[in-house]
């Protein structure tokens, strides 16, 4: 699997709490043949799966990201990312620290860490870690416990604070605010209603793919 930071450009992110009547694996997949460039598995909230039958999903999801070559994230639970060996791992400010992470995680295994303010965003580049999800841009109903919206502004500060630093932009993001997040310097969108709740998720990844190489 190869990730650098055009594999950030439409990240998708699911679990199975956040489809209503369809299969989360065809979401998935729809998402896939659609052209997401890098996937995070987040089985989280109420209804969400757990121990085995959060293993079996996630496993069979990962076999849908290897046969489309995207790489394959875990939001928050290490010791899933490691018996999977996923791509990589997901985690916010108030998960598992990075340097506990990289304790036990193998060293290939990619770090992604939320950030929301700008001194958050100097001290990811100081861990070094393999790219920022900065958010929430905007409102969202997906995440219960997401923190005060940033606005573009955020984006634009955050992003000309660490230039260097992958960022991907989080939040309420539809297919109409991502031309203003990559002008504001975000390298890509992560989304989850955006593809999940569209009535064709592979047609709602494909506008967002195509808007993407437009620019
Ligand atoms: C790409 C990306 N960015 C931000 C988040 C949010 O992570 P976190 O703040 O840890 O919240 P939860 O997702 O764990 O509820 C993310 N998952 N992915
Ligand atoms: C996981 C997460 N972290 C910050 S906002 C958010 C939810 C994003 O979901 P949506 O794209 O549906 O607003
Ligand atoms: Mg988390």
């Amino acid at each position: 699997m190869n990730f650098n930071r055009s594999s950030l450009a439409v990240y998708f992110i699911l679990g199975s709490q956040n489809v209503n009547d369809q299969d989360p694996l065809f979401v998935l997949e729809q998402a896939l043949q659609g052209g997401v460039t890098c996937f995070q598995f987040r089985e989280k909230g109420s209804g969400a799966k757990t121990g085995e039958a959060k293993f079996q999903l996630a496993e069979q999801m990962q076999k849908l990201c290897q046969k489309y070559q995207v790489p394959f994230f875990i939001n928050d639970d290490l010791e899933l990312a490691i018996r999977l060996n996923a791509d990589g791992i997901h985690v916010g400010q108030d998960d598992l620290s990075i340097q506990d992470i990289r304790k036990i995680a193998p060293t290939k295994m990619k770090i992604g860490l939320s950030i929301t303010t700008t001194d958050q965003a100097i001290e990811a580049e100081k861990l070094a870690v393999d790219y920022i999800g900065i958010g929430p841009i905007f409102q969202t109903t997906t995440k219960s416990d997401a923190k005060q919206p940033i606005g573009l502004e955020g984006v634009i500060e955050i992003t000309k604070a660490v230039p260097k630093l992958p960022s991907v932009a989080i939040g309420g993001i539809t297919k109409s605010d991502l031309i203003e997040i990559r002008k504001a310097g975000a390298d890509g969108v992560a989304v989850i209603s955006e593809i999940a709740s569209a009535d064709q998720p592979k047609l709602a990844t494909e506008s967002l793919v195509k808007l993407s190489g437009s620019i």
